[in-house]
């Protein structure tokens, strides 16, 4: 895990938007400081019989758009600075696409790869315990994040209901379909990270069937997004997991690497294939490429290597994958950055269409998830595209004074008592 703080990064670039809109502190004071924090300690039993204890967190950022939401990390390095980046990001990200949920996130710290599957279904409903009080579908929905999935979203819907009494699928998205999840979700932030790349390189005037696309993670967005990706036409030459990562100029073969990598366990670094280079995580964000879509985990993009990057294009599929620092580099080199609150909100977006379809028992088909996620998608780059051309700021900068704007007037109108 490295030395930057994000939370510091969230400061400094709610700070920089309200500079923008001219803002004094007082009205965005509240954007700045999460609601809530929780911090829990519980008790796992493992598989030979002893007890461990866990750490884990649920930091609810803001509930003045709508109840908080925000994905669950399974992940050894984290830490509450980070869950309270990630729940801020889930506000403004919320704000930008404008769905009406407020940011949360949750995260324990464990590296799940060393837990058998008994001892992780033993640690994800012993958390969703320690967390009940504060979640709830009119309250906070949990849903998949770094090292979670469906069936760690099935276990916590199903012990928030064993303690409840009766079935609630809406207090998590991204559960398997034959429990209330929606079609579509699996791939809905790949999708979304897509739809951006597509958009954004239209308005850019790069055709995407001739771009060069660099990957960092293949996981549930780095996958999804490289098969999509290379759909519009593109080649995929460059993807990494945290083993490391492959190379061809040629183009990788990406239905053959996801085919690879659907056993649980496997790792790039034993990935053989004739033609195809093995190069390190470095190598891969600093690679010859158009297109560079970091979606792995924040801050592998940072002053150290932002002045060796060469692609024309970056857009954040992970979290928080830039510094404030690479920023300034990346703007001076003229490097465009599509922000991950816009770029990776296909999720959230996807996950609000599940939890609906949760409220109203309704199923809606998987051609009305992805027609309304493109609809809602594209709403908004264009919103982000048009205010940066029209005020000269940074996609970031826009994306996050569109946030801040809707975010302070929810505020102003639900006032502050007395
Ligand atoms: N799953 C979702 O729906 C959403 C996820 N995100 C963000 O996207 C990013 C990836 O999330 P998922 O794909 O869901 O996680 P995942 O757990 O499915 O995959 C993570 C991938 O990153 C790789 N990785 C981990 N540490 C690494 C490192 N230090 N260097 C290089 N690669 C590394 C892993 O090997 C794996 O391939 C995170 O920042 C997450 O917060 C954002 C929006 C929604
Ligand atoms: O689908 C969701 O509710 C949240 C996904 C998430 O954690 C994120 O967008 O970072």
């Amino acid at each position: 895990m490295s030395t930057y703080n994000p939370y510091d990064n969230v400061l400094e670039t709610i700070r920089n938007a309200a500079s923008i809109l001219g803002l004094a502190e007082s009205d965005y004071a509240t954007t700045m400081y999460p609601e809530r924090e929780l911090k829990v300690s519980f008790p796992v039993m493992m598989d030979d019989g002893t007890v461990k204890i866990f750490e884990g967190y649920r930091v609810q950022h803001s509930s003045s758009r709508g109840p908080c939401k925000g994905g669950i990390r399974y992940h050894q390095d984290v830490n509450i600075d980070e869950v309270k980046a990630l729940a801020a990001w889930m506000t403004f990200k919320c704000a930008v696409v404008g769905i009406p949920y407020g940011g949360a996130k949750g995260a324990v710290k464990v590296d799940p790869s060393k837990l058998s599957s008994a001892e992780l279904q033993r640690l994800t409903r012993r958390y969703t315990a320690m967390i009940a009080p504060l979640i709830g579908p009119d309250q906070d929905i949990p849903a998949p994040d770094v090292n979670t999935n469906g069936q760690v979203m099935g276990w916590i819907m199903d012990t928030y209901s064993m303690l409840k009494g009766h079935a609630i699928p809406g207090v998590v998205t991204g559960k398997p379909i034959e429990i209330g999840g929606s079609l579509g979700r699996v791939e809905a932030t790949g999708r979304g990270v897509m739809i951006t790349t597509r958009e954004s390189l239209k308005k850019l005037g790069i055709p995407a069937d001739k771009a060069r696309v660099a990957i960092q993670g293949m996981g549930n967005v780095g996958s999804i997004s490289a098969k999509l990706i290379a759909e519009l036409g593109a080649k995929i030459v460059a993807v990494s997991d945290v083993s490391g990562g492959l190379y061809s100029s040629e183009g990788l073969n990406i239905s053959a690497i996801r085919e690879y990598l659907s056993v649980r366990g496997r790792l790039l670094k034993d990935y053989n294939e004739p033609g195809v280079n093995h190069i390190t995580n470095q190598e891969l964000i600093t690679c010859g490429a158009d297109v560079l879509v970091p979606a792995a985990m924040e801050n592998q993009i940072t002053e150290k290597n932002a002045a060796d990057i060469q692609v024309k294009v970056i857009v954040e599929g992970a979290n928080g994958p830039t510094t404030v620092a690479a920023d300034k580099i990346l703007e001076e080199k003229g490097i465009v950055v599509v922000p991950d609150i816009l770029a990776n909100a296909g999720g959230v977006v996807v996950s609000y269409f599940e939890w609906v379809q949760n409220l109203q028992s309704l199923v809606w088909d998987e051609d009305e998830v992805n027609k309304t996620l493109n609809r809602i998608m594209c709403k908004a780059i264009d919103e982000v595209f048009d205010l940066h051309t029209e005020k000269k700021i940074t996609l970031r900068a826009s994306a996050y004074c569109l946030a801040l704007k809707k975010l302070v007037t929810a505020k102003n109108i639900r006032g502050i008592f007395p």
